[in-house]
């Protein structure tokens, strides 16, 4: 399994709760807004705590509330894309895909700079300050950035949402490509059916 997670966590006056086992490929999690999707994306990365339960990933436990382990974000191994991009508005893009390289510990490395920017097509955007780049582009250095962490996982949180959806195909097509020939488990939230329809080897509702 690539994911097992079954966590509970009180937030406000509500109870987000979440059990699903996911083998490898894209597992869509879905469910009405306020479900508490983002909820479990940031216990699984780690930036929220669960009250209890267990989150293991390609069978490591990064979180078991009875044993009293719970890895922090950074040596969870997970690379985390957002609706936008957040990419560094300091740093070009070349800076922006070797931040998370060099952060990554050598033996953790799985992708060199030239493998990611020739997978994902974006060589001629490499001197581009983030500010230029469209929705779209933004979101594949984002992706790129993710698969230099050193990630083992990915985690994706509507990562379509603020893209013209005239041109959403090419971040379908690298979300594929990167299910597919990088076999990279990957949790992603989505609202919209037939994305989910396309992307997903699994569907999870929560709080449904
Ligand atoms: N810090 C917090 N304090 C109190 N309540 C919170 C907090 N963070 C989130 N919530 C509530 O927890 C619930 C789950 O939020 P979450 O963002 O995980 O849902 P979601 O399914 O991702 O929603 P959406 O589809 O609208 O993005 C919501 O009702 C939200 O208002």
């Amino acid at each position: 399994m690539s994911f097992e997670v079954e966590v509970r966590r009180t937030l406000g006056d509500r109870m987000i709760e979440a059990c699903f086992a996911a083998p490898s490929g894209l597992t869509v999690l879905r469910g009405v807004s306020g479900a508490g999707k983002t909820s479990v994306l940031n216990m699984v990365a780690g930036l929220l705590t669960p009250d209890q339960g267990r989150i293991i990933v390609n069978g490591q436990t990064l979180f078991d509330g009875a044993a009293g382990t719970n890895l922090p974000p950074h040596r969870r191994r997970l690379g985390y894309v957002f609706q936008d991009a957040r990419l560094f508005p300091h740093m070009r893009v070349r800076g922006n895909l070797l931040y998370g390289y060099r952060l990554a510990p050598v033996d953790d490395r799985w992708m060199t700079l030239d493998e990611v920017v020739a997978f994902l097509g974006i060589a001629p955007l490499l001197d581009r300050w983030p500010r230029s780049l469209s929705g779209g582009e933004a979101q594949r250095v984002a992706l790129g950035r993710a698969l230099l962490s050193g990630a083992r996982a990915l985690l994706m949180d509507e990562p379509l949402a603020s893209i013209d959806p005239a041109r959403r195909s090419g971040i379908i097509e690298a979300i594929l490509r990167i299910r597919n020939e990088l076999s990279l488990p990957m949790l992603y939230v989505t609202h919209d059916p037939a994305e989910a329809e396309q992307l997903a080897t699994q569907l999870v509702t929560i709080g449904g």
